[in-house]
């Protein structure tokens, strides 16, 4: 089975009033717990290499090969979608795209909204003769993000608006008041800002920032038109509590099987848990 495009996925989602959860790659150990915990909860999954990260986990084409590979080797029969994510050019996007993934990610929020559009129409029009899905965003989610830390600029509706109807993107990453890593206090979410855009737009929206944002505003931000949450934090921190823990309590471990499986199964546990949460699971028989 290969992976497919996120376009229906978060059609169907935004009709039936739940998310797919996009799940980032960190490493092999990564892409097999998270299809794991998709196939057990019988959930469509976005799984994302994050572009700050591509040459760390080996390049485009090798985490597509893993990807598809892991997909036939663990008999994984729910949708995948390959996703790049906070693509960093339009050519880092084609290159993704010709490599394939099946969906990606300009980030041009960091741009005047005439060059994020422009960047993004790019996109859309390679993208589109390959069947592959694109999101782009507006406004700046708080906390790293390309390796950069930046402050909250919410999204103005008006460009969200334009940029969606001038490039036809898949996708729009609204920020409002989501922060990349862990939070300060409890988010501060635009809730009438998102309902606002996603009239306006009628476009998945998608929640940048998913770690550490309480079950209650995951809830009211998919009634509001969230078809997309994005999740990394949650599941290395999960990772690296494990190993830790492995560590600690036997200092002369040293096999990596031994030490790493913990850390991929407290992966899986954090990811089946988010597919609950969203209203996921359940939800592949209903995905074309
Ligand atoms: O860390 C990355 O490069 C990917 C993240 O930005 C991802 O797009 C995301 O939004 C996850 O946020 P988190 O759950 O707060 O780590
Ligand atoms: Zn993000």
């Amino acid at each position: 089975m290969r992976t497919v495009s996120m376009k229906q996925m978060l059609l169907q989602a935004q009709a039936d009033g739940y998310a797919v959860g996009q799940y980032n790659i960190n490493g092999v150990q990564w892409v097999q717990a998270i299809l794991r915990a998709a196939q057990a909860e019988q959930a469509p999954v976005i799984l994302a290499a994050s572009d700050r990260l591509v040459s760390f986990l080996g390049g485009y084409a090798l985490i597509a090969a893993i990807v598809d590979k892991s997909i036939q080797e663990l008999s994984i029969t729910v949708p995948v979608a390959l996703h790049l994510d906070h693509g960093m050019s339009v050519e880092h996007c084609k290159q993704a795209i010709d490599n394939g993934f099946s969906s990606v990610m300009i980030d041009g929020s960091h741009y005047p909204i005439e060059q994020n559009i422009a960047m993004t129409l790019e996109v859309v029009k390679y993208a589109s003769s390959f069947g592959v899905s694109v999101e782009a965003e507006v406004g700046t989610v708080g906390g790293m993000e390309d390796g950069l830390i930046g402050g909250i600029q919410y999204a103005d509706p008006l460009e969200c608006d334009r940029l969606v109807k001038e490039t036809g993107v898949d996708a729009l990453a609204a920020a409002l008041g989501s922060v990349h890593g862990p939070y300060q206090g409890e988010p501060l979410l635009g809730f009438a800002e998102m309902k606002h855009i996603s009239d306006l737009t009628g476009v998945p929206l998608v929640l940048h920032g998913g770690s550490g944002i309480p079950a209650h505003q995951i809830r009211q931000a998919i009634e509001l038109g969230h078809a997309k949450i994005n999740v990394n934090t949650e599941c290395i921190q999960a990772w690296a509590s494990a190993v830790r823990t492995v560590l600690n309590q036997n200092p002369q471990l040293y096999d990596p099987s031994h030490i790493l499986t913990p850390g991929t199964e407290a992966i899986q546990q954090v990811v089946q848990n988010k597919m609950q949460e969203f209203g996921t699971s359940g939800q592949a028989m209903h995905t074309v």
